[in-house]
C-alpha cells in the first residue's frame, strides 16, 4: 500500500519529503467555497476530509493525505487573497495583532479515518506601508492562506509564534508522522 499526498502545495509536499520520499501527489477538485454557516475551525476540517475523501475514492487501495488551512483574524476567515488589493488589506488588518493559523490534516486508510486541527497562534510587528508594498511586489502572497508565507520574506513581520511553526507552513510534520504511525498499528 502507497502513500498519495491529496495537496498541490509545493510546500506540503518538500515537508512530507523530510520523512519519506514514497509518495505520489494527487490533487483533489474540491472548490474551496467558505461556509458561512460552520466555525471556523469545522470549516477547515471539513475541508482537508473532503480533499482526503475525494481522492481516497479514486484510489482507495491508498492511504491518502488531505489538508487545508486558514487564517483566523477577529473572527474572519481568511483564505488566499484574490488579488494584491485584497492581499494588502489582510496584512494592513493583522498588523500589529495576533492572528491565528488552522490547519486540519485527514488521513484515511483502508476506510479509517484520523483527523487533527493544529492551531498556531501568530504576533505581527507593526507593518509599515513600504514593508508591505515591498512583499507583495515578490508576489509570494498569492497562494497563501491569509496572504503570507512564513518561510519567506514575511519572516520578518512576525514577532513570535506559539505552537508549531509547520502549521503555520500548512502541514503540521511531527503529527503527520504520528498519525500515519498510529494508522499503521492499527492495521
Ligand atoms: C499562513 C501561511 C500559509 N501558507 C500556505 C499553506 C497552504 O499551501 C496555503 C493555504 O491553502 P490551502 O487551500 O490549505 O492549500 P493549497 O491550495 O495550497 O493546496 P491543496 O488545497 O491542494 O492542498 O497557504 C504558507 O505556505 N505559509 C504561511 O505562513
Amino acid at each position: 500500500m502507497s502513500l498519495i499526498l491529496a495537496s498541490a502545495s509545493p510546500r506540503r509536499k518538500e515537508l512530507l519529503k523530510m520523512f519519506t520520499t514514497d509518495f505520489t501527489v494527487v490533487v483533489s477538485e474540491v472548490e474551496e467555497v467558505l461556509d458561512e454557516t460552520m466555525t471556523p475551525q469545522e470549516y477547515v476540517a471539513d475541508l482537508a476530509k473532503q480533499k482526503a475523501q475525494a481522492v481516497a475514492k479514486l484510489h482507495p487501495a491508498e492511504t491518502v493525505i488531505g489538508c487545508d488551512t486558514i487564517v483566523v483574524f477577529q473572527n474572519q476567515v481568511l483564505e488566499k487573497p484574490k488579488n494584491r488589493v485584497e492581499a494588502k488589506q489582510m496584512l494592513q488588518a493583522m498588523s500589529d495583532d495576533v492572528h491565528e493559523v488552522l490547519t486540519a490534516v485527514t488521513i484515511i486508510k483502508n476506510g479509517a479515518i484520523s483527523s487533527t486541527l493544529e492551531t498556531a497562534k501568530v504576533y505581527f510587528y507593526p507593518l509599515t506601508d513600504s514593508l508591505i508594498e515591498s512583499y507583495l511586489d515578490q508576489e509570494d502572497y498569492q497562494d497563501k492562506a491569509g496572504a503570507y508565507g512564513i518561510q519567506s520574506y514575511a519572516a520578518l513581520f512576525v514577532e513570535k509564534i506559539e505552537g508549531d511553526y509547520y502549521t503555520i507552513m500548512g502541514f503540521p510534520l511531527a503529527k503527520v508522522y504520528r498519525m500515519l504511525h498510529a494508522l499503521e498499528e492499527a492495521v
